[in-house]
């Protein structure tokens, strides 16, 4: 395998950036008036406008060239088709084929996947319906009123994310509560809500043993047979979302009440599985079933658009040009739609679990930044935070905004008022205010000259700022699987353009074993490791006044 820096198309990047750094996106407006068509394309429910990015034709078709030199082509066949690219785990990955409508098989060692998909999604929709007419009642012949959703990470983002996007959809019919921090006061503040007669626990892990969520997972049964008194009940408010039955039933959860999924379906890939079951509850099955449908349109997006049009795989480009050559280090994230508000939280865990690595497929440390960090809110709120920081601080953050033609919920002219400020800010960050016009604009305001020279270097915006806009028709079901499967296939051509494996997550284990060990050292007597001086310091300081 060469290095990506061999590569003649990288070379030609490196000579581009080179160039591009003395440009000004400005200029690049003011000399071509078509430049908004070059870059820019649209698929239903999409508008997708990179043209506020530092590229130019010259650059792009280099960036075009990368993708076939690391043949994205042949990877992207491997995915679809079920062979092992998660090598680290020895993993196929195939959260495209728990949304795969084609009606073609998928083959994971010598087996078709398709119908356990199917067989999973009818018992999602069969269980859903049941739980949402009250034919499904709990231990004193009660319907179901709550979902508790207990779960972190894949097994928590992607529902809540999702639920809180759509909730403005919800025909009222139960509540939907998440549950992913083991700081009691999260699973507290929930039970002070709900009543066991009428809650139903969903215990989502693909594993089965993550401490944070078992510790929940338990402490919520204690919390339930205070009042239920038999074990017997459980089954009737505890179901499971796993691949680990031998857990599920040593927790005492029935085994009909295990909804299932594989091991090819990562945890932050996995809201297409069983885990998107809070979701269909809540929202009811055609919901989640058209959050499916959004992401098979990017997966056929995907599969068959040619790369100058293929939207995910220009994701990639783009962040690949500004971490990895621009030197542009973060990237924010900025919906200017409140029902996304989850969304920055959701792709951190999406791109920096994948892709924040710095060893190469053959294990090699690479010679170039891999992922930006990622971060953001909504956009409006984030005006008012750290957008200085956005025009005006001497390190530039790439962004992504994204917005909807028509809002969810109308309300007088708020949508105007919000998409005012969209607009305002990608063109604010893309021209900046020079010299002469801070000049211009404090002379009419009649500054005093004095001022004026005190005041200019201030008031001047470097601009060139690069982001990139995503106009969303509406955010419902569809559109919210649509974005979600737009990221995920960007997150996997970075792995391939930057030559990182996008699937495993060894760096997350470090801290978790640490943590068990120092469990033991707070909840027992006589256990004591050694540490470094600072950690041991902190652990006394606690223990002496807990
Ligand atoms: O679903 P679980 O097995 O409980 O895992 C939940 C989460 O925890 C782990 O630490 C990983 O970092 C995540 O990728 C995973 O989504």
């Amino acid at each position: 395998m060469s290095c990506r820096s061999n590569l003649s198309s990288w070379q030609a990047l490196e000579q581009s950036a080179a160039n591009l750094k003395q440009q000004k996106l400005k200029s690049l407006f003011a000399q071509d008036d078509q430049r908004f068509d070059k870059f820019s394309c649209q698929i239903p429910g999409l508008l997708f406008d990179y043209s506020k990015q530092l590229i130019d034709e010259d650059a792009f078709s280099h960036l075009i060239s990368l993708v076939e030199e690391v043949n994205l082509d042949a990877w992207r066949k491997k995915m679809f088709c079920g062979e092992k690219i998660n090598f680290t785990e020895d993993r196929a990955v195939l959260h495209t084929a728990l949304r795969n409508r084609s009606g073609s098989s998928v083959m994971v060692d010598g087996e078709d996947v398709m119908p356990a998909v199917q067989t999973e999604l009818d018992k999602i929709k069969h269980f859903t319906e049941k739980v949402r007419s009250g034919e499904w009642t709990g231990y004193t012949s009660k319907a179901v009123k709550d979902i508790v959703a207990i779960g972190v990470g894949g097994s928590n983002l992607g529902p809540q994310m999702a639920t809180e996007a759509l909730k403005a959809h919800t025909d009222d019919k139960l509540n939907v509560h998440y549950v992913s921090n083991v700081d009691g006061v999260q699973l507290a503040d929930v039970l002070n809500k709900v009543d066991p007669e009428t809650s139903l626990f969903v215990i989502s892990s693909k594993t089965f043993t993550t401490s944070e969520t078992m510790t929940n997972a338990n402490s919520a049964v204690k919390w339930f047979l205070n009042s239920a008194k038999s074990e017997a009940a459980i089954e009737k408010h505890f179901v499971a979302v796993s691949t680990n039955l031998q857990k599920t039933r040593a927790f005492g959860i029935a085994d009909e009440n295990v909804f299932t999924m594989w091991d090819w379906v990562g945890g932050r890939f996995s809201l297409w599985s069983a885990i998107g079951l809070p979701i269909s509850l809540y929202l009811g099955f055609e919901v989640f079933s058209d959050i499916l449908a959004g992401a098979y349109e990017i997966d056929e997006h995907f599969k068959n658009a040619p790369t100058s049009q293929n939207i995910p795989i220009i994701m990639a480009l783009l962040s690949v040009w500004n971490t990895s050559f621009l030197g542009y280090k973060a990237q924010a994230i900025l919906p200017y739609d409140q029902a996304l508000h989850m969304l920055p939280a959701y792709l951190q865990q999406g791109e920096m679990e994948s892709n924040g690595k710095s060893v190469a497929f053959d294990g090699r440390t690479v010679e170039y930044t891999t992922v930006p960090l990622i971060w953001g809110m909504t956009g409006i709120n984030g005006q008012h935070a750290f957008y200085q920081y956005l025009h005006q601080g001497n390190n530039i953050v790439p962004a992504d905004f994204i917005a909807s033609v028509k809002p969810q919920k109308v309300v007088d002219k708020h949508h105007d008022i919000l998409l005012s400020n969209f607009f305002a800010q990608t063109e604010a960050m893309m021209a900046g205010v020079d010299e002469q016009q801070v000049r211009k604009d404090l002379a009419e305001k009649g500054i005093a000259q004095e001022k004026v020279e005190q005041l200019i270097a201030h008031k001047i915006h470097q601009g060139n700022r690069p982001t990139t806009s995503m106009i969303l028709d509406t955010v419902d079901a569809k559109a919210v699987g649509r974005l979600i499967a737009l990221y995920e296939h960007k997150i996997f051509c970075q792995g391939i353009l930057l030559e990182i494996c996008s699937f495993d997550q060894w760096g997350v284990e470090l801290g978790k074993g640490l943590a068990s060990a120092i469990e033991a050292e707070l909840t027992q007597d006589n256990v004591h490791h050694e540490h470094d001086s600072s950690t041991n310091g902190l652990i006394a300081y606690y223990k002496q006044r807990r």
